[in-house]
């Protein structure tokens, strides 16, 4: 990976006209990236066209390989697209972070050896225009009780809270996190997004990629899903698992007929798992009622709504025919 390179792009912040630009976020439009290596091209990204607005906070999801890096590195500048555009506050990603808008925490990155904790954020608080004081965002990033300790003495968790606290020194108005929460056991996620939450409630805009697809239901306004290098889907959790269709309706009905209720209006599958059925819904309010006018025997009715894994199994399964909105 290359560190952003200058760019002479117009003054921060100000439109070539002069206008400010304080309205726009992040816009991908037509981005598109072919890695060259050894093995032969790879096309990570095969043309992405994804907004963000300011104080949005917007998960990137997808399997293994689907772009969400090389979509991040881009972003970042760390990567030249094949073609598209990526503006970032109505800037180009290197001039954004050249005006210190942008903090990023990725994937790999070691923290400079043989400094204590509060030297190293204090150090990296200096290269900003504008930082955060240093006690907050010790703070913030809850390195307060390791303040003193050597960067080279951390465990894992303690080593992402102080690259955290790093990322967030500048005080950017846009974070970007790769999987941040890798490295992390469930007390340590937990307040990595208590963290970030607290950030994201100061308007600013922050970009995750990440395999867990409960934080990004629990910790994103939206999600944008990505497989094989396409946007597969884009909108609010919620409406990503309506898209997908479903609920999930489970009754006990001893002795029912499967068949039949695999035939009832709204629903797509049905299952037994003993006396239980279990029926997929594309529609289930139709389905509900359909049920009960068939069976007044049901009981111990369920109706739940898929979860985010069932949806991006969905989604991303059966991507050949390219972005599906
Ligand atoms: N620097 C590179 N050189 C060559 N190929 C690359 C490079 N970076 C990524 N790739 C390839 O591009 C494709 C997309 O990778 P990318 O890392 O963007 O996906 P991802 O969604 O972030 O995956 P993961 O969740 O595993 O991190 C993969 O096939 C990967 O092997």
């Amino acid at each position: 990976m290359s560190n952003p390179t200058p760019t002479t792009a117009g003054p921060a912040g100000v439109e070539p006209d002069g206008a400010p630009r304080a309205a726009a976020g992040i816009e991908l439009r037509g981005l598109v990236k072919r890695w060259r290596s050894a093995a032969g091209p790879v096309d990570a990204v095969r043309g992405i066209d994804v907004s963000i607005a300011r104080g949005e906070t917007v998960a990137l999801l997808g399997p293994n390989g689907a772009g969400k890096s090389t979509t991040i590195d881009m972003m970042l500048g760390l990567a030249e697209p094949d073609a598209g555009t990526v503006s970032v506050f109505g800037m180009r990603p290197a001039a954004a972070i050249d005006a210190g808008a942008v903090g990023a925490m990725l994937q790999t990155g070691a923290l400079i050896r043989d400094l204590t904790v509060r030297e190293l954020v204090r150090m990296t608080a200096a290269l900003f225009p504008v930082p955060m004081d240093v006690d907050e965002v010790m703070a913030l990033a809850g390195i307060e009780p390791i303040a003193g300790q050597r960067t080279n003495r951390l465990s894992g968790g303690q080593t992402q809270r102080v690259r955290a606290a790093i990322a967030l020194v500048g005080d950017p108005d846009l974070l970007v996190l790769d999987e941040p929460t890798v490295a992390l056991d469930v007390e340590g996620r937990h307040a990595f997004w208590a963290t970030m939450r607290a950030f994201a409630a100061r308007g600013k805009t922050v970009v995750f990629a990440t395999h867990y697809l409960d934080e990004a239901d629990a910790h994103a306004d939206r999600a944008v899903l990505m497989a094989r290098g396409r946007v597969v889907a884009d909108g609010p959790t919620t409406e990503i698992k309506a898209r997908v269709g479903s609920r999930t309706i489970r009754a006990t009905l001893p002795g029912a007929d499967l068949p039949a209720l695999g035939a009832l209006p709204g629903v797509v599958t049905a299952d037994r798992h003993g006396d239980a059925v279990i029926l997929t819904c594309s529609d289930s309010d139709a389905a509900i009622r359909a049920l009960l006018a068939a069976h007044r025997e049901a009981r111990d009715i369920e109706i739940s709504g898929a979860g985010l894994e069932q949806a991006f199994l969905q989604l991303t399964g059966d991507d050949d025919e390219g972005e599906r909105r």
